[in-house]
């Protein structure tokens, strides 16, 4: 996995990468050059759309200059927006590139400055090297920049924004962000999405070894992560090497819980799903999902079960009992969701009753109640380091960008994931998977990783064609293609 280092990081990681394989500077800046532009190149802008370039004095500035004589090659009518002092300011990487640029570009300066309709607003003023409080006139660059409304695209980071920390004054509202390498920490904090908008990371090419020796416990999971935590199994496999599944879920009016539950845990792969609720709610259970099977009342073998999810449409009233019960009887990790997270909330001594490893899935609200009031994001994500630390669990904190934070105080930010998988039903889905892996003997971690990136991507594909008309049923029905997209047999 890519690790992901904090901006005060980034020149460690560019000289150890320079010396061990030889590069000068200036050749990762053509690098970062050449990967945003042949993004650039494959979002279809027409060539009509004159391409206007903000650009600082350092090096995010440097790549903005080397884009500028990159996308004029591809035939893009290129200016320049002056965001720096004058000339003598920019750094040397900078300067080069300001030195190679076609005589055809015009470098505006700021009493100038003319967004002409249909442009493009490429917005490489400033990067990670952005030290303290904003500087008045870099305020006066970022507000003048806000006020053009056509597609802006900012380059590594929305400028203003801090590379690690909530934003305190103000930020270009980009489009797109395209990041080089990782994302860098601000840009998966929610207070940051409307700076943000889509992100995109690119690889520069900076070499794996570089990373080793820089320390950071955030890892950012990607597609080629995938496929080595999925288990193979052989022809010889039978349904229960596909693991014998127990839901407990759902009361009355909140069946379909436990219904899209139990359903995605079969699309996943497994082999026996049981659902576990209320006697008079089994009818239900067995017309919708008639692969899975009910039971209710006692669970008189619960060591009969290779993995458990608890929670989803549960409701927390007369539950406690049962909860405690199970806990004594089962040994195993399980994935608690929903109420089975309220009922930890309300009950805390239940929380280190817990089977170690055991996977908690909580929105931001189930987390708040659960460990706790955060008065930021970089707040919230210590909180849940250190509660995974202390208890030996893993807390999977859903949102746009997912974290999962791991009992050994690693934590993993998903990649995968649409704006448009924020539907009622979705959260469901997501324990059927994990609970699903969990149950196919995947160690909890690999179980929660696929979980949340199987998820993510499941409502990437079923949002090509559903937008925002997408629900939870569709994401189910997309899993099976997350399979084939990471050719996972
Ligand atoms: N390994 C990587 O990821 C690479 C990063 N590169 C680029 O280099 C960038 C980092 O470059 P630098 O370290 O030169 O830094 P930046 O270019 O991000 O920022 C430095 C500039 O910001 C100004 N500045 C700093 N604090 C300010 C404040 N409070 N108010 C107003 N202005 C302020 C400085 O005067 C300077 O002009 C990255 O964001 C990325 O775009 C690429 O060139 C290639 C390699
Ligand atoms: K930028």
């Amino acid at each position: 996995m890519q690790k992901i280092l904090a901006g005060n990081q980034v020149k460690d990681l560019d000289s150890q990468h320079l010396k061990l394989c030889g590069q000068e500077s200036h050749e990762l800046m053509e690098a970062a050059a050449h990967s945003f532009v042949n993004w650039f190149v494959d979002q279809n802008f027409s060539l009509n759309s004159p391409v206007l370039i903000a650009v600082g004095g350092g090096n995010n500035g440097g790549d903005g200059l080397a884009i500028a004589r990159l996308l004029t090659e591809k035939s893009f009518s290129v200016s320049i927006l002056q965001c720096f002092e004058s000339i003598d300011k920019l750094s040397p990487d900078g300067l080069l590139n300001y030195n190679n640029l076609p005589k055809s570009i015009d470098l505006i300066s700021f009493e100038n400055w003319e967004f002409p309709e249909d442009s493009i607003l490429i917005d490489a003023f400033l990067g990670v090297g952005l030290k303290g409080e904003l500087r008045p006139v870099a305020k006066k660059y970022i507000t003048r920049l806000n006020e053009y409304d056509g597609k802006v695209i900012s380059i590594d980071i929305p400028s203003g924004l801090p590379s690690d920390d909530i934003v305190s004054n103000t930020a270009i509202k980009a489009d797109f962000t395209v990041s080089f390498e990782f994302p860098k920490l601000s840009l998966i904090l929610p207070e940051h999405g409307e700076f943000v908008g889509e992100l995109v990371v690119l690889k520069i090419g900076v070499v794996n070894a570089a990373y080793n020796g820089i320390d950071s416990s955030l890892y950012y999971l990607e597609a080629q992560d995938i496929p080595p935590l999925h288990k193979s199994f052989s022809r010889f496999s039978y349904k229960g090497d596909m693991g014998k599944v127990l839901l407990m879920g759902g009361s009355p009016g909140k069946m379909g819980a436990l219904i899209l539950c139990a359903k995605s845990a079969l699309r996943t792969g497994s082999g026996l799903v049981t659902c576990h609720m209320e006697d008079s709610e089994r009818f239900i259970i067995q017309t919708a999902v008639p692969e899975a099977m009910a039971s209710w009342g006692l669970i008189p073998n619960p060591e009969f079960y290779d993995s458990v999810g608890i929670g989803p449409g549960w409701g927390t009233e007369n539950r406690e009992r049962l909860f405690r019960q199970f806990l004594q009887d089962f040994k195993k990790p399980i994935v608690i969701d929903a109420d089975g997270l309220n009922l930890l909330a309300r009950y805390r001594d239940l929380v280190p009753l817990l089977p170690k490893s055991s996977i908690l899935t909580p929105h931001i609200g189930e987390f708040t109640r659960l460990v706790g009031a955060a008065g930021n994001h970089p707040e919230r994500l210590e909180k849940a380091k250190a509660f995974a630390l202390e208890n030996q669990l893993i807390l999977v904190l859903k949102g746009a960008n997912t974290v999962v934070s791991l009992p050994d105080g690693r934590q993993v930010v998903n990649s995968s994931g649409t704006k448009y998988m924020a539907t009622g039903g979705s959260g469901d889905v997501l324990t059927g998977m994990i609970t699903s892996y969990l149950g196919m003997g995947y160690t909890p971690e690999n179980a929660a990783l696929c979980g949340v990136y199987h998820h993510g991507l499941a409502g990437e594909i079923a949002s090509r064609t559903k937008r925002r008309s997408m629900v939870a049923s569709d994401i189910i029905e997309a899993i099976p293609a997350t399979y084939l997209h990471l050719n996972i047999s």
